[in-house]
């Protein structure tokens, strides 16, 4: 499989270039979604209070705790780690498992994310772990793969100052493999690329660093 020079992520979509600053925390509302997994279990012709469905809204419940945790999650504060080491050429890290959830259906998608960028000019870079936390941030919300694209790129740029920036996604989702269209197999790659690095030769040493020999 080739993946396609990226182009600028960016969007006329307002969802898509949403404010991304310091969110309000949005914690689930446990008993709320318990309730709402009850009833969705007996619109579905089911009975909840059988054995095997007794606990499953107050599972859900807290599966969605983990699933939308996002919501409540600042990317400011993920970034604010961060530490000079006089660095001011590329850094990437591929391969970045993501899990994330479809706002259209509400059925998982997953794959990988790669994220490189190039520091801002005095060498002040964030820990590599705060990377692929980033990515969760964006991730575990009900989201489009466009838009966490979108967001983890602008996020290294608004809070971390990077002269550069290239996010590319590739994942399947399962409501085009389970449902729908019926397409198990097929990959949705999005790229978003920043200042530096929309240089075409630049671009080009990222693409070839971000794919490594995989393909
Ligand atoms: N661009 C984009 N589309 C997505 C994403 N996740 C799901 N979709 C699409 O959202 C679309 C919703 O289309 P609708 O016609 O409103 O819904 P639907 O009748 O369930 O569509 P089908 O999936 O084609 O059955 C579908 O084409 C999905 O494939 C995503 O991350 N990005
Ligand atoms: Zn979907």
């Amino acid at each position: 499989m080739s993946i396609p020079t990226p182009t600028d992520g960016a969007s006329a979509d307002p969802d898509l270039s949403a404010e991304i600053d310091s969110v309000a925390p949005r914690q689930v509302d446990h008993e709320r979604a318990r309730a709402a997994v009850r009833e969705f279990l007996l619109a579905i012709g089911e009975d909840p209070d059988r054995a095997g469905l007794r606990d499953t809204p107050d599972r859900v419940a807290r599966a969605a705790t983990q699933l939308f945790g996002g919501l409540s999650q600042d990317p400011v504060e993920v970034l604010s780690a961060r530490f000079s080491i006089d660095h001011e050429e590329l850094i990437i890290v591929r391969d970045i498992e993501i899990y994330s959830t479809c706002e259209h259906h509400l059925l998982p998608f997953h794959g990988v994310a790669h994220v490189g960028y190039i520091p801002a000019p005095d060498g002040t870079v964030t820990g590599l772990s705060k990377l692929a936390r980033l990515v969760d941030v964006f991730a575990r919300r009900p989201q489009v793969q466009e838009r966490i694209t979108t967001q983890v790129a602008d996020a290294l740029v608004d809070h971390l100052g990077v002269q550069g920036v290239i996010v590319v996604i590739e994942a399947e989702h399962l409501c085009m493999s389970m449902r729908g269209v019926h397409k198990p197999g097929s990959r949705t790659i999005t790229s978003a690329v920043r200042g530096q690095l929309r240089d075409p030769a630049t671009r080009a040493e990222a693409m070839s660093l971000l794919l490594g020999g995989k393909r």
